[in-house]
């Protein structure tokens, strides 16, 4: 199944003084979905915001919100950031002992369930919970910080996701040093959903992060052919 290419700017890169107004203004440039990266200071060395931010930032727009959970254990949070208003939850394989139970909660509570696998992760660890997930996020960078480098070798990785996810319809994200100059090979390789954090914010102007977008997505879409 062919997903048409997603730009989801990471707000981690954002204004936090304005949060609400960098949503409203990233969505006006374009973003087709808003990243939002939850971390909690135990599964990765840094702390972001949890659901109320969330919901605060909901009525800013109507774009996808899609909640990236770098928290250990996921589970007993998963309600509130439901609740919160995020459409996608995506739990890392590595936080909990029980994936496949994580992901029905996710289904259950209305939502699209995502998987998310470290760098260091194989994907064959979700290949027994694939018919239970909705989108695998593929972090091209160790989690917890944004304006990594790109780590080249995940392309193979997501060759083989794409490839072991034959025809089910699962979204295949990346996430970590996605810029023009990286987006093509991450397309070409099978991804579609990119998560953009310092390329997109890096700008001043809701022009500037329109310019920004628009340069991944051509490269994407160029990457792909
Ligand atoms: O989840 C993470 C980091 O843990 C990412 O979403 C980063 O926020 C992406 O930032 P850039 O690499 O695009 O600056």
């Amino acid at each position: 199944m062919i997903h048409p290419i997603r730009i989801a700017p990471s707000i981690l890169a954002a204004d936090f003084s304005k949060l609400g107004q960098e949503v409203r203004d990233v969505v006006d440039a374009g973003a087709d979905w808003v990243h939002l990266d939850v971390m909690d200071g135990h599964f990765v060395p840094n702390i972001t915001f949890g659901p109320d931010i969330i919901k605060s930032l909901r009525p800013y727009t109507d774009a996808t919100f899609d909640c990236h959970l770098m928290i250990a254990p996921a589970d007993p949070f998963l309600e509130a950031f439901a609740k919160a208003g995020c459409d996608v939850l995506t739990v890392h394989a590595e936080a909990g002992p029980h994936l496949h139970r994580s992901l029905q909660t996710v289904r259950a509570l209305g939502k699209r369930a995502g998987v998310s696998l470290n760098p260091a992760t194989p994907e064959s660890t979700i290949e027994y919970v694939l018919d239970a997930v909705d989108l695998i996020l593929v972090m091209t960078v160790n989690p917890g910080f944004g304006g990594q480098k790109f780590i080249a070798e995940m392309e193979e990785k997501i060759r083989r996701i794409r490839a072991m996810v034959g025809d089910r319809p699962i979204e295949i994200e990346v996430d970590g040093g996605v810029t023009p100059e990286t987006a093509g090979a991450v397309a070409r390789a099978g991804s579609n959903v990119l998560v953009a954090g310092s390329a997109v914010f890096k700008g001043d102007s809701v022009a500037a992060y329109r310019g920004a977008i628009a340069a991944i997505r051509a490269a994407a879409e160029t990457g792909r052919g």
